[in-house]
């Protein structure tokens, strides 16, 4: 599903903060990237999101060699591609209802055929008193459970989240994850950022560490 040879990045002219990076994304697998902060977690998610491009090296997602493909052809993989960033990224203007829906929409579908699919993945991340609230007057963690739940609900191929549990209590934290094992088991790819040991330690997976700009895989 993804394949990294060779890859690297740097910022500008500075010094390279991802070197050599050569790994494969099986689909259907579950794996934690973790690493000291500034190792280069965020960056290597928003490479396999193609919002970053490497500076050398070869990215092949879906079957496709990513530096062949045009802004439109970008932006139909990043369909199959979910996302939960640290800022988490609502749209304001939008109820949490909406935000959540977005995938759909954008996908064309009518709103009849996944209203109470939205409801419900809401209700169950704790969210079903502030489905009408704007993302402004929710809480740190009830954004980011908002997040995360706009990010599963179309079922992508592949689920990339940075630090998904870092503003929910150890319960919560523990519950997400059962969502994100539960989406594994119906077909995703997960890979979820992580400096939190003890979330990694209750899901015997595999262990990708960024350690001095350079990958170690631990299966
Ligand atoms: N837009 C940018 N411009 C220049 N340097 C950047 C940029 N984004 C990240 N960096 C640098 O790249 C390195 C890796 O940063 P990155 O945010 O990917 O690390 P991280 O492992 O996600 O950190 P954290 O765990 O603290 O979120 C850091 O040295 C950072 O300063």
């Amino acid at each position: 599903m993804v394949r990294f040879e060779n890859v690297g990045l740097r910022y500008g002219l500075g010094p390279e903060v991802l070197r050599d990076l050569s790994f494969q994304i099986p689909a259907h697998s579950f794996q934690f990237l973790t690493g000291p902060s500034g190792a280069g977690k965020t960056s290597l998610l928003r490479m396999l999101f193609l919002s970053l491009r490497p500076t050398r090296g070869l990215v092949n997602m879906f079957g496709q060699d990513i530096s062949l493909l045009d802004k439109s052809a970008i932006a139909r993989l990043r369909q199959r591609i979910g996302i939960v960033l640290q800022d988490f990224r609502l749209l304001d203007h939008m109820t949490t209802y909406e935000n959540v829906a977005l995938p759909f929409r954008v996908m064309g579908r009518d709103e009849s055929s996944y209203r109470r699919e939205v409801v419900d993945l809401l209700k169950w991340v704790g969210l079903g008193e502030r489905m009408e609230a704007l993302p402004p007057i929710l809480s740190g963690g009830e954004k980011q459970r908002a997040a995360i739940a706009r990010a599963v609900i179309a079922r992508p191929q592949l689920l990339l989240a940075d630090e998904p549990t870092g503003n929910v209590d150890p319960t919560l934290a523990r519950r997400l994850l059962n969502l994100f094992i539960q989406l594994n088991k119906s077909g995703t790819a997960v890979i979820i950022a992580t400096h939190d040991i003890a979330l990694m330690d209750q899901y015997q997976a595999r262990r990708m560490v960024l350690h001095e700009s350079r990958l170690h895989i631990y299966e």
